[in-house]
């Protein structure tokens, strides 16, 4: 049994995401927005590490594989890890509007059980714009990129402007990231200059 609430679906005014003209090629990884992230930080040991790779339009697949640590239940991926990679993907193809924006609503629907070890396949775009909200959906697969679908998502971004993240994060981590060395880093930690 799956549905979608009211707040998921697009109102009549939403028009088609566009693509920033500086957004990475089809087929270019993103990298990590943020050393710490613990949806794609290479320096957060407890993360999923996932790696999200541009795709057409507005549209991204990632990987991540299911480590111990993601467990819920013996040998199988915590509910909670599967909807963080949902959420990590759906976020990064904010990169792709070059928008700065919030996850306001995440749905989820759980379809096969996610042993670890298995590499979660996801793909994920953006369906429609209205005004600050994003609308957006996602699948994980296993098995392969063409597998069963085990997990799927449907989401609302919400923009935000930079002072979103100085205002309510912690100031040592704001602190620290802005006295990254690499500006490009200091931009994906923080901001988007369109
Ligand atoms: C995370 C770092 C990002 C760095 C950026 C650098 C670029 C990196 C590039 C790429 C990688 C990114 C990868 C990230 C992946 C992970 C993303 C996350 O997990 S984010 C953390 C979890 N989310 C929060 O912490 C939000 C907490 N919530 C809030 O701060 C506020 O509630 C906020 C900003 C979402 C909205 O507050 P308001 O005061 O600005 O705006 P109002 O007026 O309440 O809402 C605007 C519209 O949105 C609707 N709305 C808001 N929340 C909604 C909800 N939950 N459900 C349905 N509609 C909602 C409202 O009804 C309103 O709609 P009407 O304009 O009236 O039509």
């Amino acid at each position: 049994m799956s549905g979608t609430s009211a707040a998921l679906t697009p109102p009549a005014g939403a028009v088609a995401p566009v693509r920033h003209p500086d957004a990475p090629a089809p087929g270019e990884l993103l990298g990590a927005h943020y050393e710490q992230c613990f949806g794609c930080g290479e320096a957060q040991p407890h993360g999923l590490r996932l790696q999200a790779r541009a795709g057409e339009g507005i549209s991204l697949t990632a990987e991540f594989t299911v480590q111990p640590a993601h467990q819920g239940a013996p040998g199988l991926a915590h509910g909670g890890v599967l909807a963080t990679a949902l959420d990590e993907t759906l976020g990064s193809l904010n990169w792709l509007l070059r928008t700065v924006a919030v996850t306001g609503r995440l749905e989820t629907d759980y379809v096969l059980p996610v042993p670890v070890g298995t590499v979660l396949h996801l793909e994920a775009e953006v369906t429609a714009v209205a005004g600050r909200k994003i609308y957006s959906r996602a699948t994980g697969r296993i098995g392969g990129p063409d597998g069963p679908v085990a997990v799927r998502a449907q989401a609302l971004f919400i923009e935000v402007k930079t002072e979103h993240f100085i205002d309510h994060g912690r100031p040592q981590e704001i602190r620290a990231a802005m006295s990254d060395p690499d500006p490009s880093r200091r931009e994906r930690a923080f901001e988007v200059n369109p």
